[in-house]
């Protein structure tokens, strides 16, 4: 008899009494359907989105993204409730709002619960899900760190992982003759691994070869997430023994395994444990002080919370920087003049050369001012949650207890009444005076989110994302492959559905250029002026190539289109018969290596006999 009351009360009266409270204050959404809520509403658009193809130059991404909250916005206002099974989602997009309620007191708002299968991802004993005591003593311990002096020391990891992906890099692109000057690379995967490799190292003083296991488990669990989020969850279905289930246990076995080497071969192998990540948690296990100390439970949680939020946030940032970057060559053209000026051409940036870049200037200067509109377009935190301890008041709005609050944040990014009439274009610009002045609230970026919760690997994020970009910069110009797919979606952070696939071309000049040209049986002449390169065209045809007036190439030309000619002799000392020679008059040797590069892609290209 009480199993059918407290039914009766959680599928139907609850959702019943919390519908009418809501619609008191003015605040509708789509109908409850007992048990599953709105659920298979949500699927469906999902699924249904993800047919979608994005114009490329589109940043309106929240349509795609979210597309149940897109609709229930245009029917409903901004405020709306709708239902994950029995539980109620709150909806709210005004900024003052949300400040309000990310500094207010944890005794009414806490992290909104999540599913059981999430916390073997992240670990339920790690600093993201801790609340109250438990929560402060995990910060108290972990802020040291994240110091300026301990992310001195990690800028190094990053360095050396960075070079030493931009060497493999090199030596594939040496490999394969045919892609000459080009490489193809698909940058969600490259900057995966690479992100990986610098929490690995950084962090856990492991590597991406040991944290690997890690990684990819991490991966897997991630996937059974998302296809858990789309099925209704009753308590308790967690330890029913579905292949799903069967599935997650085995991949959280596996996970805490893997940890646990890293933990033990450290604990194994030095006696002061260190000074990086691990190493500080380690000699927290020794204190005598209980506010001062960790389990090792905890520990092993704490990694599996860093490992997945070092890499997972970081590579998404990296990857939709260089995709907007590819997209907006004029902007990738400025930050590369910024790098040389500030870090040198061929130098390899070490922790002084980067703080040129540093923090405390951030928002002066541009490589900054792109990261932070990427991250307002494409933060890959796309909402925040929190949920009701108790009745509640935030602003106007009464909110009963267990009402799960969720900010949209990708949606709050593009508002028009917060970041003016050209919120949907690709404008760092609008970064020039801070990021408090960009919008006409001051906390209307809340890719970090503000108050005590706010991201503790915050400024580890950035100085990460601008070492990675200012030593890709250094060495390559990218360009988006023809073969990309503008598809962001939510798969816990946003994500490209397909991956950005995207042409790299070595941009630096001189030594490099010169092997470059050499080893893709291009010859070069002594003279820098014109600059003239050899290619291997049949006899006697011409060759004409035609710059587009609005690529960035056609800034150095004297003219604003410039075709370039074939002059018919060929020097018998350097090339083989049948070599022609073209003369790229007037033209820097940067932009003639982009052009013979991306042949036949970016520019009209025509060939003839004379
Ligand atoms: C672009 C990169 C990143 C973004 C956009 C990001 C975003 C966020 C956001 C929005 C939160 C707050 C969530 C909330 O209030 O509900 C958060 C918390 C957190 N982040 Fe990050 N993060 C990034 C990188 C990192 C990195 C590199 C690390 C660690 C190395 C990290 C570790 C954490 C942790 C541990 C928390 C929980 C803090 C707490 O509850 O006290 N994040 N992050």
């Amino acid at each position: 008899m009480e199993i059918i009351y407290d039914a009766f009360m959680i599928l139907v009266w609850r959702p019943f009494v919390l519908t009418r409270r809501f619609k008191k204050q003015g605040i509708l959404g789509p109908k409850y359907r007992i048990l599953y809520g709105n659920l298979s509403e949500m699927n469906r658009m999902k699924r249904e989105s993800q047919l979608l193809i994005l114009d490329r130059s589109s940043h309106d991404i929240f349509p795609r993204v979210f597309p149940h909250y897109h609709q229930w916005m245009s029917l409903y206002g901004e405020t709306f409730l709708y239902w994950d099974g029995t539980e109620p989602m709150l909806c709210i997009s005004d900024p003052e709002l949300v400040k309000q309620m990310l500094s207010s007191n944890s005794d009414f708002f806490v992290r909104a619960k999540i599913r059981p299968e999430f916390l073997k991802i992240v670990g339920s004993k790690g600093l993201t899900f801790l609340e109250g005591v438990d929560w402060a003593r995990h910060r108290r311990i972990l802020n040291p760190a994240f110091s300026i002096d301990r992310l001195k020391v990690m800028t190094k990891v990053m360095v050396d992982c960075t070079l030493r992906m931009l060497d493999e890099w090199s030596n594939q692109r040496s490999d394969d003759k045919t892609e000459k000057l080009l490489m193809k690379k698909d940058m969600d995967t490259e900057f995966r691994r690479l992100t990986a490799d610098i929490i690995a190292t950084a962090a856990f003083g492991s590597s991406y070869a040991q944290g690997i296991e890690v990684f990819r488990t991490q991966q897997e669990l991630e996937k059974c997430c998302v296809l858990s989020l789309a099925n209704l969850f009753l308590p308790g279905t967690q330890y029913l023994p579905t292949p799903l289930n069967f599935r997650i246990w085995k991949l959280d076995r596996k996970m805490k395994n893997s940890v646990k080497k890293i933990v033990d071969s450290r604990l194994e192998s030095e006696t002061d444990y260190g000074d990086d990540l691990l190493g500080i948690m380690l000699k927290s296990c020794e204190s005598e002080r209980k506010e001062r100390k960790l389990s090792i439970e905890e520990i092993i949680d704490e990694c599996k919370n860093f490992f997945f939020a070092g890499y997972e946030n970081n590579s998404n940032l990296l990857t939709w920087t260089t995709m907007l970057l590819s997209l907006h060559q004029d902007w990738q053209e400025k930050l590369r003049e910024e790098v040389f000026k500030e870090c040198g051409k061929d130098e390899t940036p070490n922790s002084d050369t980067l703080s040129k870049l540093k923090l405390e200037h951030v928002y002066a200067l541009q490589m900054n001012m792109v990261f932070m509109e990427s991250l307002r377009l494409y933060g890959p935190v796309s909402f925040l949650t929190r949920e009701a301890l108790k009745d509640s008041k935030l602003g106007h709005l009464e909110i009963p207890k267990g009402t799960t609050i969720i900010f949209p944040l990708l949606k709050m990014h593009r508002d028009k009444l917060i970041w003016g009439s050209d919120a949907h274009k690709f404008n760092p610009l609008r970064f020039e005076n801070g990021v408090s002045r960009a919008a006409n609230h001051p906390n209307a970026l809340l890719t970090f989110s503000i108050g005590p919760r706010a991201c503790i690997g915050q400024n580890f994020a950035m100085i990460e994302a601008k070492t990675v970009l200012t030593m890709l910069l250094q060495r390559f110009r990218l360009n988006l492959s023809d073969e990309y797919k503008h598809a962001p979606m939510d798969h816990l952070t946003v994500m490209p559905q397909y991956g950005v696939p995207t042409r790299a071309v070595l941009s630096t000049e001189t030594e490099t250029m010169k092997s470059v040209l050499l080893e893709t049986e291009m010859a070069w002449t002594a003279s820098w002026w014109p600059w003239k390169v050899w290619t291997q065209l049949p006899n006697k045809l011409s060759q004409t190539l035609t710059v587009p007036s609005e690529h960035p190439v056609a800034k150095y030309l004297e003219v604003p289109i410039q075709v370039t000619h074939v002059t018919p002799s060929c020097n018998k000392n350097s090339r083989e018969e049948g070599s022609q020679m073209i003369s790229f008059l007037s033209i820097p040797p940067v932009a003639a290596i982009g052009m013979v590069a991306e042949l036949g892609e970016n520019f009209t290209h025509s060939t003839e006999s004379v």
